[in-house]
């Protein structure tokens, strides 16, 4: 279980609180600079908070040692520059020496056709399924074993649409395994379709923590981006379809 208490980081983040047991795939949603990536930092240790505590499995994140975090938490930044000319392949045997690529990434993400590719010769779309591939295989052991903290910081940014769903499939049978997932982005058809939970945030708070059928409503969308959102509802699949209105 991640738990998140009281978490304050200058005005990026304030007074956040958060529970996210085991299975659960938490979407964080909000306008740019409303935190998100402050947030997914701090989860993953990266960050100092001013105040507040993140733990795991009980223990603060402060008493565990850089070694012990990376054994079981991925963070997948937004950012990630690729300077280098090393292949996919060394790429990812330096990620996790040993290990080959785990069949299930590879069904989602299909980056062996990329393997004797320079990471800084892909496409962006490319690239970001490699990092992705990257993060997951760093702590693929304790994905195995549902024993994760997967964060992701606009995984989809730049993947096509039928990748996007593709990753948003494997993650959610990596959480049906009891991984923690705690992901963000700009697409609320995804959050409806794949989130147990989705947060929603803007300058630094936690405006809601819901289902998808309670937060991913207009009047707390409208709130939250400062635009009209009309929602609706596909009757023969029983899913939400949100539309932004100009
Ligand atoms: N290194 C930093 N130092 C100080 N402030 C920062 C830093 N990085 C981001 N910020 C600020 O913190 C706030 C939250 O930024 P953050 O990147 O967490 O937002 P976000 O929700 O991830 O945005 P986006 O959707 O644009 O990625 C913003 O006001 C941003 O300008």
């Amino acid at each position: 279980m991640l738990r998140v208490q009281r978490l304050t980081l200058s005005n990026r983040l304030i007074d956040i609180r958060l529970t996210v047991s085991g299975g659960e795939s938490v979407h964080l949603l909000g306008p740019n600079g409303a935190g998100k990536s402050s947030l997914l930092l701090t989860l993953a240790g990266l960050l100092q908070p001013d105040a507040g505590e993140v733990s795991w499995q009980g223990r603060s994140l402060d008493q565990q040692s850089p070694m012990e975090l990376a054994g079981y938490r991925c963070l997948m930044e937004q950012q990630q520059q690729t300077q280098f000319a090393v292949t996919v392949r060394e790429c990812l045997a330096f990620a996790s020496p040993g290990l080959t690529l785990p069949e299930e990434l590879e069904a989602a993400l299909e980056i062996r056709q990329f393997w004797s590719r320079p990471m800084n010769q892909l496409s962006g779309g490319e690239l970001r399924r490699v990092q992705i591939a990257r993060s997951l295989t760093q702590i693929w052991p304790a994905v195995e074993a549902g024993e994760a903290m997967i964060l992701m910081d606009e995984p989809v940014q730049g993947l096509d649409f039928s990748h996007q769903h593709k990753l948003c499939q494997l993650l959610k049978k990596l959480t049906g395994r009891g991984n923690v997932l705690v992901i963000s982005h700009h697409q609320l058809n995804l959050a409806q379709m794949y989130a147990t939970r989705i947060c929603l945030l803007k300058d630094g708070k936690l405006l809601a923590d819901g289902s998808p059928q309670q937060t991913l409503e207009p009047g707390l969308l409208q709130q939250v981006f400062d635009c009209q959102v009309r929602v609706l509802t596909d009757t023969e699949q029983n899913r939400l379809i949100q539309t932004y209105l100009a």
